[in-house]
């Protein structure tokens, strides 16, 4: 069956549709340049309702392994690559081909994802349409940018036992930063973004990491004086659009990128250090530099290609946020010291030794 991308800006690309699915799929089109990493992107909540195009040209050459995977499904909308790998997977690994018809995700490949990534460059992230060749094109729906609820723990749920209570505020985390967080002797305990600060307090936290999720960081615009009070109380990390939250609570703005930053390899430089190092990265929105004059937030990192702001830090408060992913996954595992920062002072204050 040939399957057709239509991008909103008119221009359509053609491929081999594959799934089992045959119905359209609408969302929000991106693209990711890592050369591996697929099993935790499409996984990843962040990408949630996205079509995502990957510029790796063969994706899927080891499987699926239940493991790397960063919640219990796929996120994505729909997948679109140059070719899809339908060969032998190492035993215990899924082939992708079998894990996005089981899971109801449409894939397209053979897709010239070389232009089609031009296409995105040039007129930015934009809507579009994944549907069977010959099928009228579904009217263009507007997009929602509230997309937390959809992927949001309801009720709180404890793992790990380590000697530090760390409150995980869950828009859609992904499984690696709870990883990183039991790693380094925490227990932790996954919040719902819209708990009451009554019950927050009478969990007994140590410190709170505000996790990535998708979609427009305004959406939460209601939570944001909440949310305020509880990093003037806790020791607070934000992660992607946890950072995103907690500029806006402190008074910043956001913009929304062209394309945005999705990949394994954007170099991020530390303005206290002057270290650079490479980061992964999955973001359209950011946090507005001229708007941090009026909030007391000072850069902490920033990005070497654009200038824009890759992470915060509140000078009297023990409270750090980046833009970019130091649980690195996939990535380069080169910002530990981003959850070393974080939880120092809380061991300290608990008398216990980092196991970081
Ligand atoms: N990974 C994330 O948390 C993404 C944050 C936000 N949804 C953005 O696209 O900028």
């Amino acid at each position: 069956m040939k399957g057709v991308l239509s991008l909103s800006n008119g221009q359509t690309f053609t491929g081999t549709w594959k799934g089992t699915v045959t119905q359209d799929v609408q969302g929000e089109i991106v693209f990711f340049t890592g050369m591996t990493g697929y099993e935790e992107v499409l996984t990843d909540p962040s990408y949630h309702g996205q079509i995502v195009v990957f510029s790796y040209p063969l994706i899927g050459h080891y499987g699926i392994q239940t493991d790397h995977l960063e919640s219990k499904k796929i996120q994505a909308a729909g997948v679109i690559v140059a070719e899809a790998y339908d060969g032998y997977v190492e035993k215990g690994a899924i082939p992708l081909l079998t894990y996005i018809a089981e899971q109801g995700i449409p894939l397209i490949s053979g897709v010239d994802t070389r232009s089609l990534i031009q296409a995105i460059r040039e007129d930015g992230t934009m809507q579009a349409v994944m549907s069977l060749e010959g099928k009228p094109l579904p009217a263009w729906e507007p997009i929602s940018t509230f997309l937390v609820p959809e992927v949001t723990a309801t009720t709180v749920e404890t793992l790990g036992d380590g000697p530090v209570h760390i409150g995980l505020i869950d828009f859609g985390y992904k499984h690696s930063i709870l990883q990183a967080l039991l790693d380094r002797g925490c227990k932790v305990s996954v919040v719902p973004y819209t708990l009451e600060t009554e019950e927050l307090d009478s969990l007994g936290l140590d410190g709170l990491l505000f996790s990535n999720g998708p979609g427009d960081p305004k959406s939460l615009t209601s939570y944001l004086e909440r949310y305020k009070d509880w990093t003037e109380r806790y020791p607070s990390l934000g992660i992607c659009l946890g950072h995103q939250l907690l500029a806006l609570a402190y008074g910043a703005t956001t913009t929304k990128l062209s394309f945005g930053h999705r990949g394994a390899n954007h170099p991020v430089m530390n303005t206290k250090t002057n270290k650079v190092s490479m980061s992964s990265q999955n973001h359209s929105y950011v946090v507005e530099k001229t708007s941090l004059a009026s909030t007391p937030l000072s850069v902490l990192y920033k990005n070497v290609n654009d200038s824009s702001i890759e992470g915060l830090y509140h000078p009297e408060l023990p409270i750090i946020t980046v833009q970019f992913h130091p649980e690195a996954a996939p990535g380069p595992a080169e910002h530990h010291e981003v959850f070393t920062t974080f939880l120092f002072p809380i061991q300290q204050l608990k008398k216990v030794s980092s196991h970081a």
